[in-house]
């Protein structure tokens, strides 16, 4: 388990963490998700004592990280910037690593398997795909066999092939009891991911939630409709106790209420109905508003979520 009790950090003016305080529990994947800026990175490199925090404590299974004998045994960590040496063989990489851990040189090969690197195990680096250093980076977090493992943007730069290999060996981690904690600014990935959901925004927690609750409440569902008779059909939904809103396009929108039940109504007033769809509000946009107020920069135009429906 991991826990942040009040955990801040400032770099001069700018608190980059603000008084954090949750848990990472066993057996799930945590989603950690916050727009760019939102301090996750930062969050982090506290937990593996690369930064040092302002005020407050993070610790691993009730000890700091520097308490830790040989902490590639509790915990491994795949974080953006790579501390892997490019003129070394993917192998001697994680032998050095493991050899400095007093992990045997036979889990080596195993974690290259199991990241499916061995064909080019005797290879370096820096000739490597996005792809195949983000493997590498995991090789390197799972080589001690670690109960905790934390993933900074993992699937940032990947193809789709690698970034479904990586969700499902997140699962599969979890599965084995592990705590998994992980990274991402994009909500839509989050939901096919995470059972557990940690959303902050400019370093201050905003949600911790389990995933199925954040989607109960967030994910509005909706009928569309398109008719050329709009008022009538307002005025046919009014009268049934129903509440139709102006939206895009000159549709309307409906909570509710099912598709059939309106499609019926409209047959029994004789509305011609040219759209009668199903709809629900995005997750992306919901995560949107969480955080509106707290994104550091904003685009001057930015296109209205219509076009991030259906995640
Ligand atoms: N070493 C540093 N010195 C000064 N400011 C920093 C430093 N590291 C991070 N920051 C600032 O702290 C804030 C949080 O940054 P952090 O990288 O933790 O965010 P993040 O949520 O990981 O963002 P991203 O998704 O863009 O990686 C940002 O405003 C960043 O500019």
């Amino acid at each position: 388990m991991i826990e942040l009790e009040g955990l801040t950090k400032r770099f001069g003016k700018k608190t980059a963490v603000d008084h954090l305080s949750f848990q990472v529990r066993p057996g799930v994947v945590t989603g950690f998700l916050g727009p760019n800026g939102a301090g996750k990175s930062t969050t982090m490199r506290m937990v593996l004592g690369l930064d040092h925090p302002t005020s407050g404590t993070v610790r691993i299974d009730g000890k700091h990280y520097r308490e830790l004998d040989e902490p590639l045994k509790y915990i491994g960590a795949l974080l953006e910037a790579r501390g892997l040496h490019g003129g070394r063989t993917a192998y001697n990489n994680l032998l050095c690593l493991a050899q400095s851990n007093r992990i045997p040189e036979r889990r080596v090969p195993e974690v290259l398997d199991l990241v499916g690197l061995t064909a080019v195990a005797r290879r370096k680096p820096k000739g490597f795909s996005m792809g195949m250093g983000q493997r590498l980076g995991i090789a390197a977090a799972l080589l001690g066999d670690p109960q905790i493992l934390m993933f900074d943007e993992p699937v940032n730069g990947l193809d789709p092939e690698g970034i479904h290999w990586i969700r499902n060996l997140m699962k599969a981690l979890a599965g084995e009891g592990r705590t998994i904690f992980v990274s991402s600014h994009l909500m839509s990935e989050m939901a096919l991911t995470a059972d557990h959901l940690i959303v902050i925004g400019q370093g201050k927690l905003l949600a911790d939630t389990s995933m199925a609750d954040f989607i109960h409440q967030n994910s509005r569902s909706y009928v569309r409709l398109r008719s050329p008779q709009r008022e009538q059909l307002r005025d046919a939904l009014h009268d049934d106790g129903l509440t139709a809103v102006d939206a895009a396009n000159g549709t309307l929108e409906v909570d509710g209420a099912t598709t059939e039940r309106i499609g019926d109504l409209a047959a029994r007033h004789g509305i011609t109905l040219h759209e009668l769809s199903a709809q629900r509000a995005s997750l992306e946009e919901a995560f949107m508003q969480m955080t509106a107020a707290s994104v550091e920069y904003h685009a001057h135009s930015a296109p209205g979520p219509q076009w991030q429906k259906e995640v």
